[in-house]
């Protein structure tokens, strides 16, 4: 179970990015040299629940997800996983959660092979623990035929796998996906996907972002909309359009985030 209490962040502006903001249209989040990127997202995922984290571009999801996975920290509120604060604790919050974003990296010059030992080691693993886990995430991801060729001669699919392997190798008990199956083709978006809902079965907490609706549809059992950084929504897809008495889920959405001139732009 992980609950997420009130979060909010800033960030200290650049003077390039203070003079870029001004030439852009005014984002009432910018207040002097901060923008306030996330001022108030709440929400929970029980075990086997999936999540899906809808937004428009620059809403909010992606420093959700990275204060999820203590790459940066919250100004405010807690990350509670099985009760403890990982925002207090950031040495636990590396163990509990699996984290895969778009630019989550591999080491080009090592193997599939090695990059997932590295960072099992990384996360305390043993070399027999190593030896039962790795197997089953090979088979699993389908990495096999490839384990032994260098990340840099890997295609873009192959790279997610090897990339959600090494996510995946300390078993978190909270998954966090940022993206996952941005620029895959069918093939490789297909094996993320049956990745996710194996990991639904087996009873883990998953939050993952997208653009694809269609994804959210098959695989979220709640949604959060995240709007200029705030939860504005949380619930099923039958209850969002209920709430915007709509019948289609783009509508709904539409109406939520209130950009209905953008419709093609989630
Ligand atoms: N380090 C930073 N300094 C200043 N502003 C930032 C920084 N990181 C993010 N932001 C701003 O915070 C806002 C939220 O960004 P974020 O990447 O979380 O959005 P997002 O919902 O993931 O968007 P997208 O769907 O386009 O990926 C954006 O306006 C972004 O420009």
């Amino acid at each position: 179970m992980i609950e997420v209490k009130g979060l909010s962040k800033s960030f200290k502006l650049t003077k390039e990015a203070k003079k870029q903001l001004k030439s852009e249209q005014q984002d009432p989040r910018q207040e002097g040299d901060f923008f306030h990127a996330l001022t108030r997202v709440d929400f929970a995922c029980k075990p086997g629940q999936v999540l899906g984290l809808l937004g428009p571009n620059g809403a909010g999801k992606t420093t959700t997800l990275r204060i999820l996975a203590s790459s940066i920290r919250p100004d405010r509120g807690e990350i509670l996983v099985n009760n403890v604060n990982i925002v207090k604790n950031p040495e636990q919050a590396k163990k509990k959660i699996g984290f895969l974003s778009t630019n989550t990296g591999l080491y080009q010059r090592l193997t599939a092979k090695e990059n997932i030992e590295y960072f099992a080691k990384l996360h305390g693993m043993s070399s027999k623990q190593i030896s039962e886990r790795a197997p089953v995430l090979y088979e699993e991801l389908g990495i096999t035929e490839f384990l032994h060729r260098r990340a840099e001669t890997l295609s873009t699919g192959m790279k997610q796998k090897v990339s959600i392997a090494r996510a995946v190798v300390h078993q978190p008990d909270v998954l966090v996906l940022d993206e996952p199956t941005t620029g895959l083709d069918i093939m490789a978006t297909e094996t993320v996907l049956s990745f996710i809902e194996n990991q639904k079965a087996k009873g883990t907490p998953i939050i993952f972002s997208t653009h694809h609706l269609e994804e959210v549809t098959m695989l979220a059992d709640e949604i959060v909309v995240i709007n200029h950084g705030k939860s504005c929504f949380r619930g099923t897809e039958e209850s969002l359009k209920q709430q915007m008495g709509v019948s289609s889920f783009r509508k709904a959405f539409m109406h939520l985030v209130n950009k209905p001139k953008k419709e093609e732009a989630i």
